[in-house]
């Protein structure tokens, strides 16, 4: 009895001292409390700090306002006080860190960058070209740039091994935990436990091997053979090569992925779950910048917004698939064969039902917007440069003397096509910022610069593929400059490297050499009346992949005699 009266006391006592002296333990504590936090990685916990300080707010408000017998107003009044105090203590010792003591502090950088990575937000939010934003700082700053309090940028080739691999040595960042971090609810893209990773990756790779990829190959074909009656039936009035191209990669991916069909090729409109994935890419690409709030965010019901509707529709075709694939079944489309991994209990198999429907949801959103932006900047690049479309069509009419009818996918396999491609994904790489990746705790070596470990890096695909001393002539469009240099040595890097690196890739050459060959094999491809070109070329969106503006091409049949 005596020491409950002797607790109340005390806790009287406390609640009474003077409100300067309570805000200067506050202070103090907001310091302390920021430097216990420092080590934890907090982007995923953001919802149980706030309730944490909720509920500490209620708490204190009801000790001063009835324990402490202030009244409402008084003990309102304190609280606020100390919370206050509290965070001024806590946001001045985060300032204080990170712009004097942090162990990044000798990098060069915006001091907005250094301070809060409020700093990209407000940066992307700008003109939503993050990736020319991180080039400028690139040419202001030079090779290593702090473009966050954590984070670096560095626009050296010799990093890109270093960064990506292989071998693969780097995590990824908290970046990818924007769903989870838990590795039963992430797709293998947002994995960043190398090892899960690994295990998991070998199933999507029979997905996309020598085999499967054969098995899809007629049924790529046919969906080219729609887009190029499409392309026939405008009989050379505009069509928005940006809208078709987003049609066929994503009637192809549904067919491959899912073996479902979007139809979008055949209606001519965008289908209303991919529409919800679309509508959410601005907000998804700008709040990327800064993943936590991301990841807070994500956490509210309801705030998917129409990304809803295509979520559903990937669990509802999700659902179906499972039910319709008999265990013995040869698998024909990608999801299959992580079904089938799944019914076999093979290490490869995504851990659980959750983690299989993110995967379901990756194959399309990896799948189709990237093949689509690069077909559409590939026919871009042809309208722009007729020169170049002239020798390609000269090098197809010797490969394909009859024309359509003598073409093959094998002998549209041929260099100048992939010189041309290659020079697209170079000039506009689909995923043009630096993947962001940790650098071990020993830190890591790029050339004379030590970066520290506990490190975010990237490597900037768009800046470094755009880099004078890497590429001459940086700038113009030369396909020919591939005959000099070798892809695989190159700082070119479009589909990343290393572990992590994109496994859909022979699949997306397979779609971008069909249509391509085909196209320039029977039409001859201009800008449309009115159209030059070039809000396409500079109103592109860095959404994490491209969002391309409209682009309006004609496609005029190339008569018989062109080719002989
Ligand atoms: C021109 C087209 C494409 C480009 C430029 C591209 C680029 C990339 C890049 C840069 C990554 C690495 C992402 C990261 O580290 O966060 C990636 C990963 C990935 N890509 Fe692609 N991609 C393309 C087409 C495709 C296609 C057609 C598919 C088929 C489904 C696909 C499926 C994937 C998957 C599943 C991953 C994650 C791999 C992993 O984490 O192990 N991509 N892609």
């Amino acid at each position: 009895m005596e020491v409950e009266s002797g607790t109340i006391t005390l806790l009287r006592y406390a609640l009474n001292v003077e409100l300067g002296v309570t805000a200067a333990t506050a202070f103090v504590l907001g310091i302390i409390f920021h430097h216990s936090i420092r080590p934890i990685e907090i982007d995923n916990r953001v919802w149980t700090l706030l309730i944490l300080f909720s509920s500490f707010n209620a708490t204190a408000f009801f000790g001063y306002a009835f324990v402490g017998q202030h009244g409402i107003l008084a003990g309102a009044l304190r609280v606020f006080i100390v919370d206050g105090a509290f965070l001024i203590g806590v946001y001045g010792s985060i300032a204080i860190y990170r712009l004097f003591f942090h162990r990044l502090r000798k990098f060069p950088g915006p001091w907005g960058a250094k301070l809060s990575r409020f700093w990209a937000l407000k940066r992307s939010m700008k003109k939503v070209q993050f990736n020319y934003e991180v080039e400028a700082l690139h040419k202001q700053y030079g090779d290593f740039v702090r473009i966050g309090p954590r984070e670096i940028s560095i626009n050296r080739a010799s990093a890109i091994e270093l960064v990506y691999g292989p071998p693969s040595k780097l995590p990824k960042s908290p970046w990818y935990s924007q769903v989870s971090d838990d590795i039963n609810k992430t797709s293998i893209n947002s994995t960043r436990d190398m090892h899960i990773q690994r295990q998991r990756r070998r199933a999507w790779d029979r997905g996309f091997s020598i085999k499967a990829i054969s098995t899809y190959e007629p049924r790529v074909k046919a969906k080219t053979d729609l887009l190029l009656s499409r392309i026939a039936a405008s009989g050379g009035s505009p069509m928005n090569i940006t809208e078709w191209s987003m049609f066929y990669t994503f009637d192809v991916m549904g067919d491959i992925g899912l073996s479902k069909d979007f139809e979008m090729l055949t209606t001519g409109r965008e289908h209303k779950a991919i529409k919800g994935l679309h509508d959410q890419m601005i907000t998804i690409g700008t709040l990327g910048t800064l993943p936590w709030l991301l990841a807070f965010c994500s956490a509210i019901p309801g705030i998917a917004g129409t990304f809803q509707d295509f979520m559903g529709y990937c669990r509802d075709q999700l659902e179906e698939k499972k039910r319709s694939t008999g265990k013995d079944q040869e698998p024909r489309d990608v999801i299959s064969w992580l079904i089938k991994a799944k019914y076999e209990n093979d290490q490869s198999a995504p851990p659980s039902d959750f983690a299989l429907s993110e995967d379901t949801r990756l194959i399309i959103i990896a799948g189709s917007d990237t093949t689509a932006a690069a077909l559409a900047n590939t026919f871009f690049y042809l309208a722009k440069n007729p020169a170049v479309q002239q020798k390609l069509q000269k090098e197809l009419d010797t490969i394909f003397p009859g024309g359509e009818k003598d073409w093959t996918y094998e002998k549209a396999k041929f260099a100048y096509l992939d010189n041309i491609i290659n020079e697209s994904l170079r000039l506009k790489p689909l995923v043009p910022g630096g993947l962001p990746r940790i650098t071990p705790p020993q830190g890591l070596q790029v050339d004379e610069v030590y970066i520290p470990g506990d490190t975010v890096v990237g490597v900037p695909v768009h800046t470094l593929q755009r880099d004078a001393r890497y590429f001459e002539r940086p700038l113009e469009f030369m396909p020919e400059r591939w005959e000099q240099i070798s892809a695989e040595k190159a700082p070119f890097f479009p589909f990343s490297k290393g572990a992590f690196s994109c496994v859909g890739k022979q699949l997306a050459m397979m779609e971008l050499r069909m249509v391509l060959s085909r196209a320039a094999l029977s039409f001859n491809i201009a800008f449309a009346d009115g159209e030059d070109g070039v809000k396409f070329d500079t109103d592109v969106l860095d959404t994490f992949t491209l969002t391309l503006p409209p682009l309006k091409l004609k496609f005029t049949p190339r008569q018989a005699t062109a080719r002989t």
